[in-house]
């Protein structure tokens, strides 16, 4: 396993900076994600850590030693990076067995030490059995398995993952899922992994990294980047924030505050580094489940939709005070479209706004 260090990394085509002054150290054995809509930079980001792609400025560091930057550029067969595309890239005329060896045919290992690696490779991602078959006589799970058994047969240091997910269907992405979990525990090696995904990103990454236009917007842990979105963006993107309107009451202590919501008060955590004054208008991050129906204070808001999910119901609502917000609630039990009903946030964040000024926390009466 091998750290990456990114410092300032730049690619421009043309006009467009693809990735721009991106900067981030990621630890030997972390497994990173790079999440991102479409075109936000994560496929360039990942190929110029592989080394297809050349810098158009900053550095790339393996393990301290510059493979990027100033001049420099390690080609990719030397950078001892396995990768795993979307679209499995096996040769169709090959069985399983041989698409697995065929990087190490390359290296000239042979004999009892190629097959040792490969029947452990195929035991690792659960393919014992399935040596001689052809591709295409395979599922898509399975293809994409064997393209993992390929790069971890090669004992890389760092394992670059595109989009591994993206053809195949819901249940078995979630069983891919516990593989590519399993892979990297059983390997220890560094992994970064490419997705559009926020689920998929959140239930296997140490850490996110969430892109938009080329530049991360911020890098966390997934209940962090979940809990606590630095911005807009991040709360949007990660789990289907709303961002509504509030006004600051009061301290309530180091990182909690009292809010005025839709008329009635709440108390929401907020980063204790950026309390806004009282007063202050600022955005607030509201998730389905820090709302609550209520036969007690909350707010008054029309139920617009209700759907039923099994184990609890989506209401949306829009409040009595702002009709044109819709707002997610989850719900035990089903309402009447066009019913009115009073809803209660338990919990909220308050979006850092950058432009804070500290309030006190209220003394105990
Ligand atoms: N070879 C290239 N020449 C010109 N522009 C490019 C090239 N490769 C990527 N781009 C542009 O750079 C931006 C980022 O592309 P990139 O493929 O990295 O995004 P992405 O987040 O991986 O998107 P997707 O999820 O759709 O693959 C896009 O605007 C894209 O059009």
């Amino acid at each position: 396993m091998s750290a990456i260090s990114l410092a300032a990394v730049t690619k421009r085509f043309g006009e467009t900076a693809a990735v721009d002054d991106v900067s981030l150290e990621i630890r030997a054995g972390e497994f990173v994600a790079l999440l991102g809509a479409s075109g936000c930079g994560k496929t360039t980001l990942l190929r110029l850590i592989a080394g297809f792609d050349t810098l158009s400025g900053g550095a790339i560091r393996f393990d301290g030693a510059l493979v990027a930057g100033g001049g420099r550029h390690v080609p990719p067969e030397d950078r001892n990076v396995g990768i795993v595309f979307q679209s499995y890239a096996l040769w169709p005329h090959m069985s399983v067995a041989e698409n697995v060896g065929y990087p190490l045919r390359v290296r000239r290992l042979k004999g009892a030490a190629r097959a040792g690696k490969v029947a452990e490779a195929l035991a690792a991602v659960d393919l014992t059995g399935f040596e001689a078959r052809r591709p295409a006589d395979l599922s898509g799970g399975q293809r994409q398995r064997v393209a993992l058994a390929r790069c971890l047969a090669m004992d890389p240091a760092v394992v670059l993952l595109d989009e591994p997910l993206a053809n195949l269907d819901v249940n078995l992405r979630a069983s891919m899922e516990d593989t590519f979990r399993e892979f990297h525990q059983r390997t220890g090696a560094t992994m970064v992994y490419v997705t559009h995904d926020q689920a998929e990103a959140m239930a296997m990454a140490d850490r996110v990294a969430v892109m938009e236009a080329g530049r991360i917007l911020q890098v966390a842990d997934p209940v962090t980047l979940y809990a606590e979105p630095g911005s807009q963006q991040v709360a949007r993107f990660v789990g289907n924030g709303q961002i509504v309107d509030g006004r600051i009451l009061r301290g309530l202590g180091p990182d909690r505050i009292a809010v005025q919501l839709f008329g009635s008060e709440v108390a929401v955590r907020c980063n204790p580094d950026a309390m806004p004054a009282a007063g202050a208008t600022v955005l607030l991050c509201l998730r389905p489940e820090h709302l609550e129906p209520t036969e007690g204070a909350g707010f008054a808001a029309t139920v617009r939709k209700a759907t039923f999910k099994g184990s609890h119901v989506i209401l949306d609502v829009s409040p009595e005070a702002a009709p044109e917000t819709v707002l997610p609630v989850w719900a035990p039990h089903l309402a009447a479209i066009g019913s009115m009903i009073r809803v209660r946030a338990k919990d909220g964040w308050l979006l850092p706004s950058g432009h804070a000024a500290a309030v006190k926390p209220a003394r105990a009466a």
